[in-house]
């Protein structure tokens, strides 16, 4: 019997006790939005919840208004009614345990009273007032009316607002800002108003370079400084930014680690959506996942495995390019102009930098053909270069393992020679399996197991399957021709890398299997 220690408060070690196991709550931190809706999903609660999923944090909303608004502006503005907004507060704060609130458009001052009061009701551990007056399109979202509110009461409960130029030069009785030390001032100023720090956003600054914020938190000011992102796409800086903040202190940072983890995501995040377009306006959204800096990338490829592509499939082998001097990267490049329908790296003497410079040079010549390249076995340079995939052995990592750290989009492919490896695969997460080998090879000196024994595998292999092992150009034709029809394709390597032109035999073997 395992040894069963009792911790301090008297419970038995969760492993031992399954009841336990299952009652253990987990905590998620949780940010309450209280803004508006944004139709176009660039700014308000679809900015909000959008950020705070991508911080790895729990968001519920209340919405105050409705608009219609795309990338061209504001077209119309419903705001909710007080009475709603109250309910919608009391819903969430009366049963979810809010660690911070977020506030974003808030467009009449009743609904500044609700909120007011409500956070009175039901005390959270941070406030983050995002004084939303004026859209980045300048539309005005909500009106002087709404000053008198922030003012007296919103702002003194607030841990940090944090204004744009505009909105801080409003908040002020329409001073001009134009400078960063006209922004120190006005910090300053908005610090006296009540709330304990106050960041000032400089993303309008006109004939900045960079992007300053100035953070003053009563005591000591700090400008926050990175390089502008050239792009059209700064729809919603404003709302992801307070909400990035609100996420960060809900995890438990201390406010002036909370503003410089969100600045960094907003810089991160415009830049790897700089070329993003999305509506015909002037200002466009910006994506929060931080995908699409190359539009190649796995998560936005359609399609992300076509069995057919195994038709031709290409494993490259370096003693044999080397001995007909020529490159890997040249030898892939003849091999995908000849007709390979995918690619295989196979590198074993390489040491790691190699294979990563390989790989992407690969990677390019592949993917201008629109052939997929798969790495051998190394998981590491696979995610590094972001290939589309890895081929695994039986002594490689296993497939669940890789499935797990490659995620659900890579194509992942394993060696089988049984029917028992087939359908591991296929438990495993695995898009296809490679069987073989079916005849002798000088790459590989295992038992081969002929055309009866592929056969034996694809009959029970739930996964499409690319025969392997000795196969070239006398013999293909009698390998997809043996009638099962999840065999999909042949892979080689000496048929065509152990030759003197890799073009001229690619072409050759493609006539025979297609
Ligand atoms: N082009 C840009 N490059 C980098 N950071 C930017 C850019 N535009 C805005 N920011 C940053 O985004 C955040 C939001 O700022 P801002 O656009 O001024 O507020 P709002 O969206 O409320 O008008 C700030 O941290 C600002 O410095
Ligand atoms: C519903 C709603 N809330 C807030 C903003 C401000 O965002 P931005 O200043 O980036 O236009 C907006 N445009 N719409
Ligand atoms: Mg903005």
């Amino acid at each position: 019997m395992a040894k069963v220690e009792v911790l301090c408060c008297g419970q038995v070690p969760f492993r031992n006790n399954p009841k336990t196991m299952m009652t253990q709550p987990s905590k998620i931190p949780h940010v309450l939005s209280v803004a508006g809706s944004d139709s176009g999903a660039g700014a308000g609660i679809q900015a909000d919840l959008k950020a705070c999923a991508s911080r790895h944090v729990y968001c519920s909303t209340v919405i105050t208004a409705v608009t219609a608004q795309n990338t061209v502006g504001v077209q119309g503005v419903h705001i909710l009614h007080e009475h709603f907004v109250a309910q919608q507060l009391n819903s969430v704060l009366s049963d979810m345990h809010v660690d911070v609130v977020k506030t974003g458009m808030l467009p009449s001052l009743g609904i500044v009273k609700v909120l007011c009061q409500n956070l009175r009701k039901f005390p959270v551990k941070a406030l983050v007032v995002d004084p939303v007056m004026i859209s980045t399109s300048g539309d005005v979202l909500a009106g002087s009316s709404v000053l008198a509110g922030f003012r007296e009461e919103l702002l003194p409960m607030a841990d940090i607002v944090t204004p744009n130029l505009k909105e801080a030069s409003v908040l002020l009785g329409d001073v001009p800002l134009k400078s960063v030390s006209d922004m120190r001032a006005a910090a300053k100023l908005i610090h006296d108003l009540g709330p304990r720090n106050v960041l000032v956003k400089g993303g309008d600054l006109p004939n900045s370079l960079d992007a300053i914020d100035v953070f003053f938190n009563g005591e000591e000011f700090y400008e926050l400084c990175s390089s502008r992102v050239n792009t059209r796409n700064t729809h919603g800086t404003g709302c992801t930014l307070a909400s990035c903040i609100a996420a960060e202190l809900a995890k438990g940072s201390s406010m002036l680690s909370a503003v410089k983890t969100a600045k960094q995501f907003i810089k991160a995040a415009l830049d790897y959506s700089k070329d993003l377009v999305i509506g015909n306006g002037a200002q466009g959204p910006f994506d929060h996942f931080l995908a699409l800096k190359n539009v190649n990338q796995s998560a936005y490829r359609q399609n992300r495995f076509n069995p057919d592509t195994l038709l031709l499939y290409a494993v490259t082998d370096s003693t044999m390019n080397r001995k007909w001097g020529r490159s890997i990267a040249e030898a892939v490049k003849a091999a995908v102009e000849g007709g390979a329908t995918i690619v295989q790296l196979r590198e074993k003497d390489i040491e790691t930098r190699d294979f990563l410079d390989v790989a992407k040079v690969c990677l390019k010549i592949c993917r201008s053909h629109r052939v997929p390249l798969l790495i051998n076995d190394r998981i590491d340079v696979t995610l590094a270069c972001d290939a589309d995939g890895v081929h695994i052995g039986q002594s490689d990592m296993p497939a669940s393992l890789a499935r797990t750290l490659l995620g659900p989009e890579k194509i992942i492919g394993v060696s089988c020679k049984t029917p028992e490896q087939a359908e591991q695969a296929w438990v495993d997460g695995a898009d296809y399996i490679g069987c073989g080998g079916v005849y002798p090879t000088n790459t590989k000196a295992n038992r081969t197991i002929g055309l009866d024994g592929l056969k034996d595998v694809c009959q029970v292999s739930k996964l499409p399957v690319v025969a392997i092992g000795g196969i070239g150009l006398s013999n293909a034709r009698a390998i997809m021709e043996i009638g099962v029809p999840n065999l999909k394709g042949v892979a080689v390597v000496s048929a065509l890398f152990d030759r003197e032109c890799v073009l001229t035999e690619t072409k050759n073997l493609l006539a025979v299997i297609s």
